[in-house]
């Protein structure tokens, strides 16, 4: 085992790159942050540059070690989480990205994914995946690169670049870049491809060929938890020599983060987004709700665990949204006292389709409504209704997840940025009738990802030394009558159905 008494985590988001330095009780030692542009080049599409992410990483790395006065030696292990789906191609000689990388929210490739769902496309990509045929996945986003870069497909052919979600990216700079760097990729980002057998874990290569995509473009598949690497690419010599020893999507890294080991445990994760993730065991559910099969974690050699997953994929930008293109607002956290000013959303409910809308749904064709208006309104009662459009959207994830497995809910463990919100938290509870409890660490996603690599290196022996590290932070209990929850449900479906097929 290597000498460090702490682990880093990269925990690399939509909105933001950070870097937390944990101890060996799961406590935060360190924390840098940076924002990154987001690019809106037409209505639909989101973008962005994967060399500004990798610059950022880097910058957050050498901030959170000096302001815990930590070098290379006092670091057992690094590992790695991040935003899912979201598609790099880059030059494997000079490490350039060819192209913006093509964001998970992007609805570009509507046309190719209609194209590969024709016949008996959505079952068939769905038996073998476990995934909706959506513009969300990587697949479709890579194809649209191949068929849209000149000399791409001619490129990718002779091997001269390759492909990646931004743990590939990362791994690969970060253990050398062109100079040796590892192209690999974990399960559980595999998993987000829609490339990937469920159950061999491994590139199904029916599907590559029916989208045409170059084998040798795609990286190695490997675990979540093992040493992909060392360190050998970081701005003047950083964490030189230290491993990199864990990889998982943000998402299962949340859930890994919550501690949530066993069949049967629940997380619900608000931060751009909002996944909430069902630990299935080691068997795929194939769901019949709209919900989406998945990987949860593999350590190792050990078994794949599994899980069911509702993907909402807008919770958290909502508010961005709120704050920078309405000007409503000037920081995120002002919405809560704005929405705690009223008692009720004043008859409003916000539906936030601007991705089409995700799980149980899946339609392309929805977009965004704001239904009930009427002169009463005002800005205050449609930020409630903003933070209620997350409770409510949580609440059908939570049917969908009942129906496929019978689950009981006793509570919801929640984290992500978002959760800072109390009156988020208390509406959620509201809505689904059960305790939500937030943990001593919100941070569940870099955690997850600081507990997969220090498993791989032996600073943690199990996961059992995990589960002491747990503990909550608070619980918001239900507080409304059920006529009137089950009234305001009604009232949220209605508005629903108002966003749907308004796309031609
Ligand atoms: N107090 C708050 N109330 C409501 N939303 C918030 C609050 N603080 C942050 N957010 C939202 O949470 C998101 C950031 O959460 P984070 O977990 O960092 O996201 P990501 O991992 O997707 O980058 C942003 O979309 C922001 O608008
Ligand atoms: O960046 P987040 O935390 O909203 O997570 C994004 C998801 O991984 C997209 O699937």
């Amino acid at each position: 085992m290597h000498e460090g008494r702490f682990i880093a985590a990269i925990d690399q988001g939509t909105t933001s790159s950070r870097c937390m330095i944990f101890d060996h009780d799961g406590e935060v030692v360190a924390v840098a942050q940076k924002e990154h542009a987001q690019h809106f080049p037409k209505p639909g599409w989101v973008e962005h540059d994967a060399s500004e992410i990798w610059r950022n990483v880097q910058d957050v790395v050498a901030e959170s070690l000096e302001t815990a006065s930590l070098a290379a030696a006092d670091l057992a292990a690094i590992g790695i989480t991040n935003q899912r789906e979201t598609t790099v191609v880059w030059d494997r000689a000079t490490g350039e990205p060819v192209a913006n990388a093509i964001v998970w929210q992007d609805t570009r490739t509507d046309a190719i994914v209609r194209r590969l769902g024709e016949g008996d496309g959505v079952d068939w990509f769905r038996d073998r995946t476990g995934l909706t045929l959506a513009t969300y996945f990587s697949g479709p986003k890579l194809v649209w690169l191949l068929e849209n870069t000149p000399g791409l497909r001619e490129r990718a052919g002779a091997g001269e670049v390759l492909f990646g979600t931004i743990d590939s990216w990362l791994v690969w700079n970060l253990t050398g870049g062109p100079d040796g760097g590892r192209h690999t990729t974990d399960v559980t980002n595999a998993s987000r491809t829609l490339l990937m057998d469920l159950r061999e874990l491994a590139w199904d290569e029916d599907i590559l060929e029916r989208l045409e995509i170059p084998r040798g473009m795609l990286p190695e598949i490997a675990s979540s938890s093992e040493v992909y690497g060392t360190v050998a690419g970081l701005r003047e010599g950083a964490l030189e020599g230290v491993p990199v020893a864990g990889a998982l999507g943000d998402q299962h890294a949340a859930l890994f983060g919550q501690t949530a080991f066993d069949e049967g445990d629940l997380k619900s994760t608000y931060g751009t987004g909002a996944f909430l993730l069902l630990n299935t065991g080691d068997t795929p559910v194939a769901s019949q709700h709209g919900l989406l099969s998945t990987l949860a974690f593999k350590l190792g050699d050990a078994p794949a665990q599994y899980a069911l997953e509702g993907s909402i994929a807008v919770s958290g930008s909502l508010v961005q949204w709120f704050r920078d293109q309405l000007g409503a607002i000037d920081s995120a956290s002002e919405i809560e006292a704005l929405a705690a000013s009223v008692d009720d959303n004043g008859g409003c409910y916000f539906v936030p389709a601007f991705s089409g809308l995700f799980a149980p749904h899946w339609r392309s064709d929805a977009r965004g409504v704001i239904a009930g208006l009427t002169g009463y309104v005002t800005k205050a009662h449609i930020a409630r209704a903003i933070l209620e459009a997350s409770a409510w959207q949580t609440r059908e994830l939570i049917d969908a997840m009942v129906a496929d497995t019978g689950i009981e809910l006793h509570e919801l463990r929640v984290d992500g940025g978002m959760t800072e919100n109390s009156l988020l938290l208390q509406l959620l509870a509201d809505a689904l009738d059960v305790e939500v409890v937030r943990p001593h660490v919100v941070e569940t996603t870099a955690l997850g990802a600081a507990y997969a690599a220090g498993l791989a290196v032996g600073f943690w022996p199990d996961v059992d030394a995990l589960r002491a590290n747990w503990r909550a932070d608070a619980t918001w209990r239900p507080t409304v009558e059920p006529e009137r929850r089950e009234r305001e449900y009604r009232q949220w479906k209605k508005a629903v159905d108002r966003a749907l097929d308004w796309v031609d």
